[in-house]
């Protein structure tokens, strides 16, 4: 069985944890915790072939034992590089985090390059207080051979299930040339995950 392990990375509360947790559970949850990393696993069937999906969350504050962007990238098979479309910083990040997986796939064949990591504007459902514009996002992601889509956790699930389902099919073919390097701790298992989330200390939205 295939293993295909995705890293979902971006700025501070950007909505990582929102979009793995509506693709995972179809749920929209306002509140989440941010003081651990966690890695979430999940069992798919794609074209008839069973994968073991491993979607990692990485912990945005200073946590221990966390593990760097470096290990973050080495580790990852396909990635998706969140910013909120309401914050520039988090746009420049972004930014800075693709410019990152370049560098360092820089071995990776191009094609698999372009197709394995997504640009993914967020928070589209506060475009009255938005920041960044559509074609800036679509610019970033022509400049650095990355998929572009622009979404909301909070209002557009299917959008979100075409996105990571699109990812893992992307991943699923482009084998398993990546070395794999040291894994970022701490895993849940779908069962834990509602429980988790609802027990998660609160933040404020
Ligand atoms: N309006 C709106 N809020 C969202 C959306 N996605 C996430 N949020 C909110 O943004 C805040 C941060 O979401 P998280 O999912 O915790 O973001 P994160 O990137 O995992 O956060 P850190 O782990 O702290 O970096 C929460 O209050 C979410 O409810 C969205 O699509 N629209």
């Amino acid at each position: 069985m295939n293993d295909i392990k995705l890293a979902v990375l971006g700025g501070e509360g950007v909505g990582k944890s929102a979009l793995i947790v509506r693709f995972l559970t179809r749920r929209f949850i306002g509140e989440y915790a941010s003081s651990s990393e966690c890695i979430y696993r999940k069992r798919l069937s794609i074209d008839g072939r069973q994968l073991n999906l491993e979607l990692y969350d990485p912990c945005s504050q200073a946590c221990e034992g966390k593990s760097t962007l470096t290990d973050q990238i080495h580790w990852a098979d396909g990635f998706v590089v969140v910013y909120d479309i309401s914050d520039r910083s988090s746009f420049i990040k972004a930014k800075a985090i693709v410019h990152l997986i370049r560098e360092l796939n820089l071995g990776v064949a191009k094609r698999d390059a372009d197709t394995l990591v997504f640009l993914v504007g967020n928070k589209q459902d506060l475009c009255h207080v938005r920041e960044v514009s559509r074609e800036e996002g679509q610019r970033l992601a022509a400049e650095s051979q990355t998929q572009f889509y622009e979404l909301s956790a909070a209002e557009h699930y299917q959008e979100v299930v075409l996105m990571f389902s699109k990812m893992v099919h992307n991943a699923s073919l482009g084998g398993k040339a990546k070395e794999r390097r040291r894994r970022p701790s701490g895993s849940k298992s779908m069962a834990k995950l509602i429980n988790n989330v609802f027990g998660k200390r609160r933040k404020s939205v």
